[in-house]
């Protein structure tokens, strides 16, 4: 009996094209890297346990207290105390430790960049068993050879994600759409609020 049953889907009217979940959590750590003040490279990583609950989010930015208008940005200045390096939080720092729960045993990372050998050593202190990753842009780089070669030791495995598509766009105006038109309801000027109202 039970196999006669017809799948869900012919009846129902859900939605097919929603996201799944590794281009949900991938989009987060994207989206939290556009919070970061670094001019050149912006990353974000996101946390995931495995009830598939985001624990912990962070980008790269200057350490808390440190002003990031007075810190430098800077990455090739003569004197080495003015390059940004010295100084910025990298994003999987960040997000292990802005975990919502007690630890991030077993979880697994999304970070737009394959974290360098000094997010490594966080990561594999941390418990966290996978990183998935969308760029290997460092890859013949000391510190990524140097983080693979500590990962692999650690057992922390890692894969690349290749998203099924480049762009996943957010568009604020389209929660006033018509279902059936896709046309906004009503003038953007509904919208004009400002962030701190
Ligand atoms: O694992 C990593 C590696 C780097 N970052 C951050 C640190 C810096 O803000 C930039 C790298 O700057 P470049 O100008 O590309 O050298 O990326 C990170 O968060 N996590
Ligand atoms: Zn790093």
């Amino acid at each position: 009996m039970g196999d006669r049953t017809p799948p869900l889907r012919s009846g129902s009217s859900k939605r097919e094209d929603y996201i799944g979940w590794n281009d949900y959590f991938m989009a987060t750590a994207f989206l939290a890297a556009k919070r970061s003040k670094d001019p050149v490279t912006q990353v974000g990583a996101c946390i995931v346990n495995d009830d598939k609950r985001i624990v912990g989010i962070g980008y790269n930015g200057m350490p808390t207290g440190c002003n990031d208008d007075i810190f430098p940005w800077k990455k090739d200045n003569n004197n080495i105390l003015e390059n940004k390096h010295l100084y910025v939080c990298h994003a999987e720092m960040n997000a292990i430790l802005n975990k919502n729960t007690s630890d991030v045993k077993n979880c697994t990372i999304y970070v737009a960049l394959f974290p360098c050998n000094e997010c490594a050593k966080f990561i594999i202190q941390s418990g966290i068993k996978e990183i998935i990753y969308m760029s290997d842009k460092h890859a013949h780089k000391v510190t990524t050879i140097a983080s693979k070669k500590m990962l692999d030791a650690a057992g922390v495995r890692y894969w690349q994600y290749i998203p099924k598509s480049e762009k996943l766009v957010i568009d604020f105006t389209k929660i006033n759409w018509n279902d059936m038109s896709q046309l906004p309801t009503s003038p953007m000027k509904n919208l004009e609020l400002s962030d701190n109202e």
